[in-house]
């Protein structure tokens, strides 16, 4: 039997008749062509014009790569030709008005990872469609700040030894693998299953110190190994790219984490509810994984403003249910608890 293309099971999500479905597909495939363009200059690296270097800083002050904002162009254009009302991006302060009568609206993170473009580490692109609620043209960022439970779909496009596509359309999260043969996406992956265990976390523990307590006792027992409270070994990843750390993850389990921390402008982390961790979550619930704020699920978030940034935790669920437990109530973890000296309570 030959795997089904991108187009194929897209077309069989639509069925007969859906509208709104066959938007969803529609945009998904425009998405998939953008992606396809990226992808073409990203393999050029350091002899592409576009890496020439960097260019200003965003609505969040990020430095911005000329290969950000030659990404954004193109998604930008790209959904002009779908059926998409609104656009937002990390790299625009407000939304692109696109058409005022469209069902859809898209929130984006054009390249994800950016600060390995010129390390030839995987990269990415991130999407979340919702619905297109209210007047767009009176108030253009409303739809954006619906709760993460209202996305229609969500994926994201990795820039790495392969080109990928991980894609929810609200049923299992599937992975689609570009075939240079067919000159298509193939699905590589019907679906993902985040397994609940994690033996693996990702961190940027050169941020340690800035951490609260919380974090910093559950990375030490972590680290303590098979000698401490969780009596078992784990292994440690930080690749500084949302997409690539979430694929493998989504590949083999584990646990991610961007706590807020200490460092002015990182109370609430780096990363950003709107376009990064909400299609992140819906992701990573619908391979049967948990992604909270460290506490309460980042789905049921309702953001405030457009590029607010939210402290992100995600991957196996026991293993994101022990993070919540050690931030509302230590005391039932491990050695620290009186009742049970030096063993652990929780072995998840
Ligand atoms: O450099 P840090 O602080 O470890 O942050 C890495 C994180 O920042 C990000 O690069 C933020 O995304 P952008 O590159 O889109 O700004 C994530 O992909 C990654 O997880
Ligand atoms: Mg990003
Ligand atoms: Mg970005």
């Amino acid at each position: 039997m030959t795997a089904a293309t991108l187009d194929a099971v897209l077309n069989s999500y639509v069925g007969s008749g859906n509208a709104r479905r066959a938007a969803i597909a529609a945009t998904v495939h425009e998405l998939a062509q953008a992606a396809t363009k990226i992808r073409g200059t990203i393999n050029q690296g350091a002899l592409g014009k576009a890496f020439a270097g960097l260019r200003g800083a965003n609505t969040d002050g990020d430095v911005q790569k000329d290969l950000d904002i030659f990404a954004d162009d193109i998604l930008l254009d790209a959904m002009r030709r779908a059926p998409v009302g609104l656009y937002a991006s990390e790299e625009l302060e407000l939304p692109v008005l696109l058409d005022t009568d469209a069902e859809l609206a898209i929130a984006v993170d054009p390249l994800d990872g950016s600060s390995n473009i010129d390390t030839n580490v995987s990269i990415g692109t991130i999407f979340s469609l919702l619905p297109a609620t209210g007047a767009p043209d009176q108030n253009p960022a409303a739809p954006f700040l619906q709760a993460g439970t209202n996305q229609l779909a969500a994926g994201f496009f990795i820039y790495g030894p392969q080109l990928a596509l991980v894609l929810t359309l609200g049923s299992g999260t599937h992975v689609f693998v570009q075939s240079t043969r067919l000159g298509t996406f193939v699905q590589a992956y019907e679906s993902r299953i985040v397994p609940a265990r994690a033996h693996e976390f990702a961190i940027n523990a050169a941020n340690y110190r800035h951490w609260d307590e919380a974090v910093r006792l559950y990375v030490d027992d972590c680290l303590k190994g098979s000698e401490g409270p969780r009596e078992r070994d784990f292994n440690m990843r930080w690749i500084a790219s949302l997409v690539a750390d979430c694929y493998r993850i989504l590949m083999r389990g584990g646990v991610f984490l961007y706590p807020g921390d200490q460092r002015r402008g990182y109370t609430n982390g780096r990363l950003r509810l709107v376009y990064e961790a909400n299609p992140i979550a819906y992701l990573i619930e619908q391979a049967g994984g948990a992604a909270t704020d460290t506490i309460d699920r980042i789905l049921e978030i309702p953001p405030q403003s457009l590029h607010q940034r939210v402290p992100l935790v995600f991957g196996s669920s026991r293993e994101v249910a022990r993070i919540a437990r050690y931030h509302t109530d230590p005391s039932s973890i491990g050695e620290r608890s009186p009742l049970f000296g030096n063993r652990g309570l929780f072995r998840a």
